[in-house]
């Protein structure tokens, strides 16, 4: 285990935009960073070799597959794993952490999770994020390993509620950029936002989340973070189709991951599955799916019936 006085040895899987951004972070602190990407010749077990820290900043479609990777190749049991992905599993419904807690069961898991658009921190702006994990001293570890004076670093015991805000907030993004795409004001949006928060709290907890997670920085800061700035890229897609541009087209021109994409067809199967009201959700399912317009889908929300505004959220029994 690293001291947390000597640079620790740091391999990032994922050279996209936040796994570029977090070896920017790592490297200010001194810390030795290795970056692995499949795009790149190095094979993965040179580049994990001897790591005190192994952080996934891959896309979510890239965990299964790296998990199992790693997996195979075998890892020290005191080697800290951080999972930064915002997604889900399609067809198993399990988070990137649940992924690479199968793949290393002997390994602590810590979920990083925040407001974090990474070309605001490689511009030198500060910011604030969540470590989170059941094993609190791992997550101290990594609080240790990553805060500065620009990056603020705040430890969470539920790594669950951390990585579901993060992941539903990116669906929210999209409906938000709808809603933008549309000119449909700011009590529009102000109404959107307030009830997705509501959503996705009410999701996390059936899931088995504390509600309070989702009021602090990895839910509600980083859905105002995503929900307010072009820079986000799911937001970008809700505008681009709300303006009428094709998914593709959008896609192309953003030309990295848009988590949101992937995650509300899966969201809205799980919810389904559990039985969980999710209307902005299934909105975004349908838009994105092209089943329905965006327009069509702000009417649909707005016709629902009439009900009281509940907002304390029930663990379920
Ligand atoms: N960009 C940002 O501001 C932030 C992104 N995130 C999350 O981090 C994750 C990565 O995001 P970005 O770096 O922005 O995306 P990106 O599109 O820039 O990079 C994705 C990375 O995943 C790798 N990858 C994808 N599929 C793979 C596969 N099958 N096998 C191996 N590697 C694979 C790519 O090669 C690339 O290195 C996403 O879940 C995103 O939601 C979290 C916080 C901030
Ligand atoms: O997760 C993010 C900010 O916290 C990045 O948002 P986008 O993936 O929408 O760009």
């Amino acid at each position: 285990m690293f001291s947390d006085s000597l640079p620790a040895r740091v391999t990032i899987l994922g050279a996209g935009a936040w796994g570029c951004c977090l070896e920017t972070l790592l490297r200010e602190q001194q810390h030795q960073v290795t970056v692995w990407s499949r795009r790149y010749h190095r094979p993965l077990a040179a580049a994990i070799q001897n790591a005190d820290v192994v952080i996934s900043a891959l896309s979510m479609q890239g965990v299964p597959i790296v998990a199992a990777q790693l997996k195979a190749l075998g890892i020290p049991p005191q080697t800290l794993v951080v999972s930064a992905t915002k997604g889900l599993n399609p067809g198993s419904y399990e988070t990137p952490s649940q992924l690479w807690h199968q793949a290393l069961p002997n390994n602590p898991i810590v979920v990083l999770s925040g407001p974090n658009l990474a070309a605001e921190i490689e511009a030198g702006l500060p910011a604030a994020t969540v470590v989170a994990s059941e094993d609190l001293a791992a997550a101290q570890r990594i609080q240790t390993l990553l805060n500065s004076e620009r990056f603020r670093v705040y430890t969470n015991g539920d790594p669950l509620g951390t990585e579901l805000g993060g992941t539903l907030k990116n669906i929210i993004a999209i409906a938000v950029g709808v809603c933008d795409g549309l000119n449909l004001g700011t009590n529009a949006k102000s109404a959107l936002m307030t009830r997705a928060l509501v959503e996705m709290t009410r999701i996390g907890v059936q899931l088995g989340a504390q509600p309070q997670t989702f009021w602090g920085l990895s839910g509600l800061g980083d859905m105002i973070a995503t929900c307010s700035s072009a820079l986000s890229r799911n937001y970008r897609v809700g505008y681009g189709l709300a303006q009428g541009q094709a998914l593709g087209a959008v896609l192309a021109e953003i030309g990295s991951t848009a988590e949101g994409v992937n995650t509300a067809q899966v969201l809205v199967d799980l919810a389904g599955r559990d039985g969980i009201d999710a209307p902005i959700a299934t909105a975004v399912a349908q838009i994105l799916a092209g089943h329905m317009a965006p327009a069509q889908a702000i009417e649909t929300l707005m016709s629902r019936l009439p009900r009281a505004e509940v907002l304390e959220i029930q663990r379920p029994c």
